[in-house]
């Protein structure tokens, strides 16, 4: 199972690294690890395994976390209006956005910064993404809200791009042009 120990911290240049596209069908392997990635969302969620194992409680993570340079995410979350997404993808793309911005008014951490960096991280309020699920399926999704913040959030690791690249050193509470908070 993947416990924290597997999580790459920054300072690893494969954080700021552009991942591999995985040529479709994905291997069983590739299948298995992102399966794994899913689970343990799942288990960092759970109260008691995340206690037991020590899991930092997260709602995205990306392969390159786990050191490994493929275009590959799992989300598990509920949004705040109840809907659930647990989805494990391979070559997520952002087809298209709003204009509108949003920004979580708690700011956002990540599995790999072991610290924190306060600030707004303006990010799209709506995305149409494009995938391949874990069944070898096309998935289009319409995200808005929490959803859209925390798969634009994956997608970046990708691109080898840290939430904290968006926070305006000037000023990180400063709101974002034509933003709204998702709180
Ligand atoms: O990459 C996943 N990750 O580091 C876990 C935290 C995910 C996340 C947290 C806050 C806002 C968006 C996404
Ligand atoms: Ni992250």
């Amino acid at each position: 199972m993947i416990t924290m120990d597997d999580i790459v911290r920054e300072g690893n240049p494969i954080l700021t690294k552009t991942a591999e596209e995985v040529s479709l069908p994905a291997t069983e392997e590739e299948t298995e690890t992102l399966k794994e990635m899913l689970q343990f969302l799942k288990n960092s969620q759970d109260e008691k395994i995340a206690e037991q194992y020590n899991l930092r409680a997260g709602v995205g993570l990306a392969a390159p976390q786990i050191g490994i340079p493929k275009r590959m995410i799992a989300v598990h979350l509920e949004d705040f209006d109840g809907k659930q997404y647990s989805y494990g993808l391979f070559n997520p793309r952002i087809v298209s956005h709003s204009v509108e911005k949003a920004y979580l008014s708690t700011g956002e951490g990540c599995l790999s910064v072991d610290r924190e960096v306060p600030g707004y991280v303006p990010r799209y309020a709506r995305i149409t993404v494009k995938a391949t699920d874990l069944e070898g399926n096309p998935v289009k999704l319409r995200l808005k809200g929490y959803a859209a913040i925390v798969f634009q959030h994956e997608i970046d690791h990708l691109n080898g791009i840290m939430f904290y690249d968006y926070i305006n050193p000037v000023n990180p509470f400063e709101v974002p042009e034509n933003s709204k908070p998702i709180e």
